[in-house]
């Protein structure tokens, strides 16, 4: 079977960096399922329909025209033809992608394009639901989470080094409601699958969380 690694848990927990370390270090494919969630809103967003709209944005998710390129060492994102890097990254197609992700349909659409991505020699998954609903099978599956003071702190930081003013508060209070959002909808809602390892952060640089990760895969292998 081709080995899989989950790296699920709340946003700004770092699971994107981790994830995208452990894929290099293994040489394994990466994938970033939250992006599917932010394009899918983007793209229904820039179709000007309502996000609440189950049956629209489910069509508008298996219709998804989406390219990742990889140029100059970096992945760049394009949606319709169009590069949309930056947009993908933005506030607005973060809370976009948590409305539409509630929607069991649009769930539903995006399930068969994310199990293609695991492909040899291995795949690195990074989101909410992938240990529990999308690769309940996958070698080893880490849960990672943090304060959500933490996971404010580092997304001031993120932005603040991208050149965005940023209100500490006001990104606290973003990230609670989309915990809130993520915990409470009844498909595939953000919780550790019953063999997760759950890894909290606060206290942790990257470079700790990563070995504790790469001890775990490296583990499975004895
Ligand atoms: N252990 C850590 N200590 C300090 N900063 C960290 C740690 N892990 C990640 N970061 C930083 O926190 C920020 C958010 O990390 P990242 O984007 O990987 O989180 P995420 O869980 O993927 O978030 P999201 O689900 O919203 O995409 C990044 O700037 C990253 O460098
Ligand atoms: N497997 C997943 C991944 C993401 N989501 C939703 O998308 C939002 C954005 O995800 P990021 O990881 O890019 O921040 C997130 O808040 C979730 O609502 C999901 O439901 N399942």
């Amino acid at each position: 079977m081709i080995p899989v690694l989950t790296i699920d848990g709340p946003s700004g927990a770092g699971k994107g960096t981790i994830a995208r370390l452990m894929a290099e270090r293994l040489g394994w494919h990466l994938l970033d399922s939250g992006a599917l969630y932010r394009l899918t809103a983007l793209a229904g967003i820039d179709r000007s329909l309502s996000l609440d709209d189950a049956q629209a944005m489910a069509a508008c998710a298996r219709a998804l025209d989406v390219d990742f390129k990889i140029i100059n060492h970096a992945v760049v994102i394009e949606l319709d033809g169009t590069d949309v890097t930056s947009r993908v990254r933005s506030e607005e197609a973060g809370m976009g992608a948590s409305k539409v992700a509630a929607l069991p349909s649009v769930r539903d659409a995006l399930f068969e394009r994310q199990r293609a991505f695991q492909q040899a020699p291995g795949l690195v998954a990074d989101g909410r639901d992938m240990g529990t609903t999308i690769f309940p099978e996958a070698t080893v599956k880490i849960f990672l989470t943090a304060s959500a003071e933490a996971r404010a702190e580092r997304r001031a930081k993120q932005l603040l080094e991208l050149g965005e003013n940023v209100s500490l508060p006001r990104l606290l209070e973003d990230i609670k409601a989309r915990d809130e959002r993520d915990s409470a909808r009844s498909a595939s809602p953000l919780k550790p699958a019953d063999d997760a390892i759950t890894l909290d952060s606060t206290a942790l640089s990257i470079e700790e969380v990563l070995a504790i990760v790469a001890k775990a895969v490296a583990d499975t292998n004895r």
